[in-house]
């Protein structure tokens, strides 16, 4: 079953097309990597389907329902949750705080309401920060949710910028280079976490990512893009062998 369908998606910046008419169906509960060369157009497709930018042409299929012209804000709401290449947190806020930045679109008070604890908002704050801490807890920052966010290691920031994805209790999440600056054990432990949020909570995970360890390990399905095209399509064993493939990651030569 499909939970997000891309048809002839175009985005163009001036003369160049980043994103060229890419169909491409991702499968729910599954985990699907974007990959391809340096500026192949993975990021450009990432913001495309959350409504950073609108493409000129094609559409965005979630659930069934069209998301084309959304707001990013509103994209959140029907169920498309993202990290970033370069973490976005809120650094001089606390981990608690940002994660429940997360879930404040789901929340009567609203962000600031819950931010500023005002009393008629006491008792949905005190249901969100328990919910924020089972979040922390499930990627492994309990222990750290009165830090300042800027003060976390790297792997650590990567973690809850993951748990305030979390927070907006996604159908599908989006991982831009979720490895990336990673050291070895960190990786490990990232690939566990993205393992356990599929299977336990239900998440289709889709991911960009350079390492190919951890694409191939990771992966059920690739979409392969070159120069803003699918060149490609299919299970990781497929995308290894493949020729186009090898021969856009590696030159011509490579591939004969
Ligand atoms: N806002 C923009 N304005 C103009 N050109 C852009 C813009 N964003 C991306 N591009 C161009 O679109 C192409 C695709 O870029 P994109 O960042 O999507 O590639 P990528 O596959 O994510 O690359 P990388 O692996 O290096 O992150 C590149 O040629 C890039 O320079």
């Amino acid at each position: 079953m499909t939970i997000l369908k891309v048809t002839n998606l175009v985005k163009r910046f001036g003369g160049l097309t980043a994103v060229d008419k890419v169909d491409f169906a991702f499968p729910k509960g599954k985990i699907s990597a974007v990959i391809g060369p340096n500026g192949a157009g993975k990021t450009t497709f990432f913001n495309v389907i959350t409504g950073i930018y609108q493409p000129d042409e094609g559409d965005i299929v979630l659930d069934g329902k069209s998301i084309l012209n959304l707001k990013p804000h509103q994209i959140t709401e029907r169920g498309i949750a993202r990290t970033f290449q370069n973490i976005r947190l809120f650094g001089s806020m606390t981990v608690l705080e940002n994660v429940m930045v997360g879930m404040h679109i789901h929340l009567k008070a609203g962000l600031f309401g819950t931010l500023l604890r005002l009393p008629s908002n006491r008792a949905e704050e005190n249901r969100s920060q328990e919910e924020a801490y089972r979040l922390l807890e499930y990627v492994g920052l309990e222990t750290l949710l009165n830090e300042q966010a800027n003060s976390l290691s790297y792997g650590a920031q990567r973690r809850l910028e993951i748990a305030r994805a979390l927070a907006t209790q996604p159908k599908v999440l989006l991982l831009d280079e979720p490895a990336a600056g990673m050291n070895p054990r960190e990786t490990v432990e990232l690939i566990d976490l993205i393992k356990r949020i599929r299977q336990e909570l239900d998440i289709t995970i889709i991911l960009i990512e350079h390492d190919m360890k951890l694409v191939m390990e990771l992966s059920d399905y690739i979409l392969v893009l070159d120069y803003g095209t699918k060149i490609a399509e299919g299970v990781p064993e497929e995308i290894r062998s493949n020729p186009r493939v090898i021969e856009a990651y590696l030159g011509k030569s490579a591939a004969q």
